[in-house]
């Protein structure tokens, strides 16, 4: 097996050596990037979503509320070489639990994580997700899950302009900090391509009432006029409102533009870097090592990194103005990357659309999860035995519960689009709850006796029934009954195979079904008449006890 690096980016490529292959394995267990959208060769993208379930839906991860960081951009702008510092802040403060500066690394470590590279060819494509993911806590408590997304650059030669706006409109989208990574200066073009979020903007807010998305950081890299605005977070806000500015005399045009862009983010900022150095920009050899980056530049690094991801300043994922856990980030993702499946790029209306069944869908899996939680408290795993009666109580009343909590949840698209949702989370409760009664019915000791019971039963009937028969002489009926009787031992021991091995399983579901059949239209009327006259019989022997001692009883009185 060889392994080429290529600076940052770590290939790995597999051969037939046997002992080898563990190696390959290591690495790939080793934190990575996970390519979670795919670029196709005709130009369209395709959504991985088993990667993206393999690193999302752990169980230590599903229910933690989402953090989403991606770096979107021009390509070749160094937006994989930014991540690759965040990755290592992320494992120092995060993983490490330190608390210093000096997460930024030694000086002579070569810089590794999401691919980068020289040149001018595009490195990244699609959108890639790194598979660590960093769990913590807020300030207010909450347990949150951080997640870092790398995404292809824009404007190379080899896109088509919707690929492009796809993937900046995909990662805006799913993230909750998008860095807007650009270079030089923020110039008219780099606001126009936020355009096809303006309506959408503008939609959902008239829908909902919320501002779509929550942290827009442009990243100004290589600044080359500190002497107009300084370095760092104040002057990139003093750059900002320049450039957002809206004046009287501007075109309508612009003026709308700056006006939505405004109103789709909860929060704007802008921060300007520092060229790294010449090493950084040409050098084939450089590495990603500290002591060949400016200091000017790894100073503001400094500043910007836990600017972004320190855990006073981390930004949740919010949609509709509701907190996004992780595992409905899955289902975000999915419903966004169908709009993007056609020829053209969607309209914000259809945009909205996704979101809202998105966002409904979620709301279906939390009410379901709520019900499934109630029901495992009342009936679940090892609880004893629940009657029929009782558990059909206990689900509508948890399905009521489950209900109203779908119907309280803020979501988007107003009442008639939710009526849809609503019948599903419906249907999908009382699929479940055919599952709880079916678990509470096996733990009836007497309802799994039934089979058996019910052959052995058949059994000794066709003994007694060919005894009467061998007894007038009627040996041909009785040899019937006989084999009747061995029929049914034999339907017994194979029904006890089956339980005891767990295979031909459909011939036990055959068994149970037909003892079900002679129980429910043979047995039952039968051994409830026996029951009933056996009853009957003891009543009247009792009663007719009870008179004979009350008799006794009066006579002894009246001889005394
Ligand atoms: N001028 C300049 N070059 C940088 C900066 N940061 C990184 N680079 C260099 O830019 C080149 C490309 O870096 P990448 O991180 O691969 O860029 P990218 O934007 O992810 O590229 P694509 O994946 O192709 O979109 C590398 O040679 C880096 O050394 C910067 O701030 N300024």
């Amino acid at each position: 097996m060889s392994e080429l690096r290529q600076r940052g980016k770590m290939v790995v490529e597999k051969d037939s050596s046997v002992e080898e292959v563990s190696d390959y394995e290591d690495t790939l267990n080793k934190p990575h990037a996970v390519p979670i959208i795919l670029a196709n060769d005709n130009h369209t993208f395709k959504l991985d979503e088993e990667a993206l379930k393999r690193v999302l839906l752990r169980d230590e991860l599903k229910d933690r509320y989402a953090v989403v960081v991606s770096v979107a951009g021009a390509f070749r702008h160094g937006k994989s070489f930014l991540l690759d510092f965040f990755l290592r802040y992320m494992s120092s403060k995060y993983v490490h639990k330190q608390n210093t500066s000096d997460w930024i690394g030694s000086e002579d470590t070569p810089l590794e994580g999401f691919s980068w590279r020289g040149g001018s060819e595009r490195d990244t494509t699609g959108i890639l997700m790194w598979s660590e993911v960093f769990l913590t806590e807020l300030p207010t408590g909450e347990k949150i899950a951080i997640i870092l997304l790398d995404t292809q650059g824009t404007w190379d030669s080899k896109s088509t302009v919707k690929e492009c706006a796809t993937i900046f409109a995909l990662s805006t989208m799913i993230s909750s900090v998008q860095i807007y990574n650009i270079s030089g200066n923020i110039q008219e073009d780099d606001l126009q391509h936020l355009q096809l979020f303006t309506e959408y903007g503008r939609l959902a807010l008239a829908s909902s009432g919320e501002t779509p998305f929550q942290r827009l950081q442009f990243l100004v890299r290589d600044w080359r006029f500190p002497y107009e605005a300084p370095y760092g977070a104040v002057g990139g806000q003093a750059m900002l409102e320049k450039r957002l500015e809206v004046s009287q005399y501007q075109h309508s045009e612009l003026k709308s533009l700056r006006k939505h862009i405004k109103s789709c983010f909860s929060e704007i900022a802008s921060f300007l870097m520092p060229h790294p150095g010449i090493k950084v920009a040409t050098s084939p050899t450089f590495d990603g090592r500290l002591a060949e980056i400016d200091q000017e530049f790894k100073d503001h690094l400094k500043i910007l990194v836990p600017m972004i991801l320190a855990p006073e300043n981390l930004v949740l994922k919010k949609i509709n103005g509701e907190r996004v856990k992780v595992r409905d980030f899955v289902q975000y993702c999915k419903s966004y990357m169908q709009i993007y499946e056609g020829d053209d790029l969607p309209e914000p209306k259809s945009m909205l659309v996704a979101t809202a069944e998105a966002n409904n869908l979620a709301a279906v899996a939390d009410a379901k999860d709520a019900y499934i939680q109630l029901m495992e408290d009342v009936c679940g795993g090892t609880k004893p035995y629940m009657k029929t009666e009782a558990i059909e109580n206990e689900h509508k009343r948890v399905k009521d519960k489950a209900i109203e909590q779908f119907e309280k949840k803020k979501k988007m698209g107003g009442d008639e689009f939710s009526a849809v949702y609503k019948e599903q989370l419906e249907k999908d409760i009382e699929e479940t709850f055919l599952q709880f009664k079916s678990h509470n019915e096996g733990k009836n000791i007497f309802k799994s006796a039934r089979t058996p019971a019910v052959f052995f039963a058949v059994a000794i009937a066709f003994y007694v029934v060919s005894g009467l028969f061998g007894l007038f002489g009627l040996y041909s009926l009785a040899n019937i009954c006989n084999l009747g009787m061995a029929a049914a031992f034999m339907v017994l021991v194979t029904w006890a195979y089956v339980r005891y091995s767990g295979e031909m399983r459909e011939i036990g579901q055959v068994i149970d079904e037909s003892a079900n059949f002679i129980w429910e239209n043979i047995m039952k009327s039968l051994v409830k008449t026996f029951v009933e006259s056996g009853m009957q019989q003891m009543a009247v022997e009792v009663a007719e006890r009870t008179a004979v001692n009350a008799t006794r009883v009066a006579l002894n009185t009246n001889s005394s």
